[in-house]
């Protein structure tokens, strides 16, 4: 058989040597397809090659009757509707390690140019002016970089930016104490770093949580004079909130290697003399080129030829023999995780978990792994499957502990999942309950029976006539309709707590509101998707 690998985006000729050089592999190389034409080739093609220009959707992958596999000559797979591809089958792969260097360095660039101001300098010169007041830089011997995102490319722009003799503080939800004396910086909360640095960079992917990070209650906590780089992802910064900071005199420069929409012809940014900007360089070297061109045309030949691919995105393995005992407990073991992760505040240290039951009897690691991605992908997204779970955990020093127990209260089978962090712990366990589905059945000692999907709002509270109505009253007056209300107390008169499944989630004033009532001390919004 011969498996047709298309090409859509620029990508290095010797990177894919590899698959031009395969007997069974045919390459067709098309930059220059317009969408329609793409839509009429893509049912003849068995593997796509592309970088970060060419949008696959869930219309495309529907026509794709013969695709096997997605290659991402990169990091982000922010272009391609992964839902889509795992629900027809297809796998998809990416280069998560080969463009690291370069994108830490287009960073390093665009720190120096932002400082000493040097594309607004060598557009002027080569216009014939001599102006060299117009262009006094700072110095970054001193300064503060606050780092947002302390992954792969986070870490080496951190220890770049050391050897520059700047203080780097770092904000990532996974980044302990001690990763950050080994990498001799100072790990500290979002705002710590949004309000003490001279330089903030941003290297977090574009999620849910991290859309418009920095918008303009965050710029308006900044330094003045504070300078902006974003060489992630477009849309992690608000761009009207940033144009305005920099009109404002509140940020003195940005460079942005990306943007909301790209290209950015239309962004009034590209007008500001303190803007500078690059299109999406920062994997654009020969080096990194190849080096994702290289990895991924070797996992497309691996597929073809019946070998493990090494960077899955979005597959799973089972062992066959679990399948029919534990497959009924994924979605509930995922859930669980994600639950836990909306109620941390700070770094989480350990995972415990605790099965129950039968279905001891078979191997329960899957649904360990189902439980760590539940609870990494709320900060490190689509990256994050069963079978990355375990080594980005413990990457990130994260303890996990599975344990086998016969504590079961009654059910037939019982996961329950304790997270420490650093300041607290949480705990919850859930079951298949006949019929009926997945149940959330406890939470923090507090006994619960919740369908873990849709909107959850967990208030803690104290235990005192009227705090229901008043609940109750709130939501309504911003139209929140509440489709289940469960209350469980500690001690009569003291602490309790409320869940509530809404059919839409709480908007910042609602909740805003909620945590002002004098009898409510904490509120955490839970999305189950
Ligand atoms: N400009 C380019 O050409 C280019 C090249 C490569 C990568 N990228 C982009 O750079 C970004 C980082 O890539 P990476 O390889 O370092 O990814 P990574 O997964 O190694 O690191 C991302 C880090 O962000 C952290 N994070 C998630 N949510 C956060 C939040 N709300 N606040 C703070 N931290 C948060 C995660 O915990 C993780 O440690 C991605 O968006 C990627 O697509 C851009
Ligand atoms: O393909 C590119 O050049 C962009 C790569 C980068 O954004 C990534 O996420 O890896």
């Amino acid at each position: 058989m011969i498996y047709t690998v298309l090409i859509t985006d620029p990508i290095s000729e010797d990177g894919i040597q590899p698959l031009q050089l395969h007997p069974n592999i045919d390459v067709v190389i098309r930059n220059d397809l317009t969408e329609e034409e793409l839509f009429t080739i893509i049912p003849n093609i068995h593997a796509l090659l592309v970088r970060s220009q060419t949008n696959i959707t869930r219309q495309l992958i529907e026509k794709a009757n013969n695709l096997k596999i997605i290659a991402r000559a990169g990091v982000g797979v922010d272009n391609i509707d992964l839902t889509a591809a795992t629900a027809h089958g297809i796998l998809v792969v990416n280069a998560p390690h080969a463009n690291t260097n370069s994108a830490a360095e287009h960073t390093i660039a665009m720190l120096f140019s932002l400082a000493r101001k040097i594309p607004q300098a060598s557009i002027s010169l080569k216009q014939r002016e001599w102006n060299r007041k117009a262009f006094i830089g700072v110095e970054l011997k001193g300064k503060t970089l606050g780092i947002i995102g302390l992954g792969r490319i986070g870490a080496e722009v951190a220890f770049r930016a050391i050897g520059q003799r700047m203080r780097v503080m770092a904000y990532d939800p996974f980044l302990t104490e001690e990763k950050g004396e080994e990498l001799g910086i100072l790990p500290a909360s979002l705002d710590e770093v949004i309000e003490q640095s001279d330089f903030i960079t941003i290297h977090t992917p574009l999620l849910e949580n991290t859309k418009h990070l920095l918008d303009a209650r965050a710029f308006q906590k900044m330094k003045t004079g504070v300078h902006i780089i974003n060489c992630a992802r477009g849309g992690i910064i608000d761009e009207h909130a940033l144009y305005h900071a920099i009109q404002t005199n509140k940020v003195a420069g940005a460079a942005l290697d990306v943007f909301q929409v790209e290209p950015p012809f239309h962004s009034n940014l590209l007008d500001l003399p303190e803007v500078i900007a690059t299109p999406h360089l920062g994997a654009s070297t020969v080096e990194a080129q190849e080096n994702v061109a290289v990895e991924v045309s070797h996992d497309i030949i691996r597929f073809f030829t019946g070998k493990v691919v090494q960077n899955p995105v979005n597959v799973s393995s089972v062992p066959k023999e679990a399948m029919n005992q534990v497959a009924p407990y994924f979605t509930l073991s995922e859930r669980l995780g994600q639950f836990l992760i909306h109620l941390a505040d700070d770094v989480v240290e350990e995972i415990n978990l605790f099965y129950s039951g039968p279905f001891t009897n078979f191997e329960v690691g899957p649904l360990t792994r189902n439980t760590i991605k539940g609870i990494l992908q709320r900060h490190l997204g689509e990256q994050v499957n069963h079978v990355n779970a375990l080594y980005l955990a413990d990457q990130r020093g994260i303890k996990i502990n599975e344990n086998k127990t016969s504590s079961l209260k009654g059910f037939t089978n019982l996961i329950t999942i304790e997270m420490i962090t650093k300041q607290e712990s949480f705990r919850i366990s859930g079951t298949l309950l006949d019929g009926l589905g997945p149940r959330i059945v406890e939470l923090n000692d507090y006994q619960v029976d919740i369908f873990p999907k849709g909107n959850i709002v967990l208030i803690y509270h104290h235990d005192l006539p009227g705090v229901i109505g008043k609940v109750g009253n709130l939501l309504g007056n911003y139209q929140i309709n509440i489709a289940t209300m469960q209350v469980d107390r500690s001690n009569l008169g003291g602490e309790a707590m409320m869940l509530l499944t809404v059919d839409k989630p709480l908007n910042v004033e609602c909740l805003h509101t909620l945590k002002s009532l004098t009898e409510i001390y904490n509120v955490k919004t839970i999305q189950l998707i």
